[in-house]
């Protein structure tokens, strides 16, 4: 396992960066591509390895994607352009890919295996695999389909009407994604809203969507046709450099062209509440809304965060509880619990890894309680192979007394191979 030395920042964060696109849209981008007639040009798609993931699981299911530097072309000719597979779907690190293709596969006559890395295999299936279940979908798997390897033998589905237990963008665009293959309108109840990008997908490209408050409806057999899709930068990777500005003496940056769709905003919503400097221009409304985020040095103090907003912040909670140690009282974050289902539990790693730098956090049962402001030190921290602690830890260590030892910076290319390129930039620009 790789181990990088990083050196506190003895200068101020300046400049300004774009972030790479959206993991979240790049998957979506790539399925809807697949499953539209026509053709489908993505731009700005994020070249991270669970995106890569999911242009190699349709490569195999007979999906002709052509990728140049600038762009990738999809050749979609509708979901029965997807044929079984004579290899098994690698999923790699990706939850996303796991859960939206079992959702695609449950319509489609054939059967499909699907493996992942060894994070993968500890993550739960079955809020995808019981739903798809119940409309018809033949699933197996370890611990009766719960985790990978998963196989699947789809067909025809019926329609249901479901609540879902869960407040989960995977699951709702699985669910959507196995509904647009059936003839007749399925529900789907959220308890919390979640990241909208595949119903906002739904309609650019031609299908129709009913979206009423946390009930969505849709009807099946629609005709999507390929689309031209801008991916915005990822706010999920912006949130590491709103934070490390926030953090470092004497720092201004500028976040270029990051996606401010209102479900994923959370996090600009906890800066501003903590008391952050940050200024947002927001550019144009496209099919997602993006613009400009400025952040600067700041004075900041604890908030408590959980309800409606978890699920709109979800992935940046590792980030954020980094702030948290440099905010003056005690930050309490709750209702929580999903993070215990990511790439690691994302409570116990955090937790743990802050720990080791000195900071005064504690785990709950849904959460964490962390008290500020405390001086990190140095240390030996490990990203688990979890790509948002990887960058979170590489943050906190510009804002440590002394160098900080970490283990496992691959990880982070899952959703932001540049990540140091763009650090560095921002460290030499004056
Ligand atoms: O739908 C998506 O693209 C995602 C949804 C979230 O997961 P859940 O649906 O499990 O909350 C998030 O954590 C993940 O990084 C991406
Ligand atoms: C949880 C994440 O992704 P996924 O569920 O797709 O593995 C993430 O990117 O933080």
């Amino acid at each position: 396992m790789n181990i990088v030395e990083l050196h506190p920042a003895n200068i101020g964060l300046k400049g300004a960066i774009k972030v790479p696109g959206d993991k979240s849209i790049s998957h979506r981008a790539i399925m809807f591509g697949a499953i539209a007639n026509g053709i489908t040009i993505v731009r700005n798609f994020l070249q991270g390895a669970d995106c890569r993931s999911t242009i190699e699981c349709f490569r195999k299911l007979g999906v002709k994607i052509e990728e140049s530097i600038d762009e990738i072309k999809i050749y979609g000719n509708g979901f029965d352009g997807l044929k079984e597979p004579v290899d098994i779907l690698d999923v790699g690190n990706s939850g996303t890919t796991t859960r939206l293709i079992l959702g695609l596969l449950a319509g489609r006559p054939f059967h499909t295996v699907i493996i992942g890395d060894e994070s993968i295999a500890k993550r739960p299936m079955h809020r995808v695999t019981l739903p798809l279940q119940e409309m018809g979908a033949i699933i197996q798997g370890r611990n009766h389909g719960n985790y990978t390897p998963l196989s699947i033998v789809g067909g025809q589905l019926n329609p249901i009407k479901y609540e879902m237990p869960v407040a989960s963008a995977q699951v709702k665009s699985a669910l959507l994604l196995a509904a647009l293959q059936i003839d007749g309108e399925t529900t789907i109840i959220e308890p919390v809203s979640t990241r909208d990008h595949t119903e906002r997908m739904i309609k650019q490209f031609g299908g129709k969507i009913n979206i009423e408050q946390h009930v969505i409806k849709i009807t099946g057999k629609q005709k999507l046709h390929g689309a031209k899709i801008n991916v915005p930068g990822d706010i999920s990777s912006a949130a590491f450099f709103m934070v490390a500005a926030a953090l470092i003496e004497n720092s201004n940056v500028v976040l270029e062209n990051v996606g401010l769709n209102p479900t994923r905003i959370g996090v600009i919503e906890v800066l501003k509440e903590m008391g952050a400097d940050i200024h947002i221009h927001e550019n144009n409304d496209q099919t997602e809304p993006v613009g400009d985020i400025t952040v600067k040095t700041s004075q900041l103090k604890g908030i408590e965060i959980g309800g409606d907003l978890i699920p709109r912040l979800i992935d940046e909670l590792p980030i954020i509880a980094l702030l948290a140690t440099q905010a003056e009282g005690t930050t309490i974050i709750k209702n929580a619990e999903e993070l215990k289902v990511k790439e690691t539990n994302r409570i116990d790693t955090v937790v743990k890894e802050l720990k080791t730098l000195g900071a005064d956090i504690e785990a709950t049962n849904d959460g964490m309680i962390i008290k500020g402001k405390v001086q990190l030190h140095g240390g030996h921290v490990h990203s688990h192979g979890d790509h948002r602690i990887g960058m979170m830890l590489s943050i906190a260590s510009l804002i440590s007394k002394d160098a900080v030892h970490l283990e496992g910076t691959d990880a982070i290319n899952v959703s932001y191979p540049t990540f140091f390129e763009d650090l560095n930039q921002l460290l030499t620009n004056k």
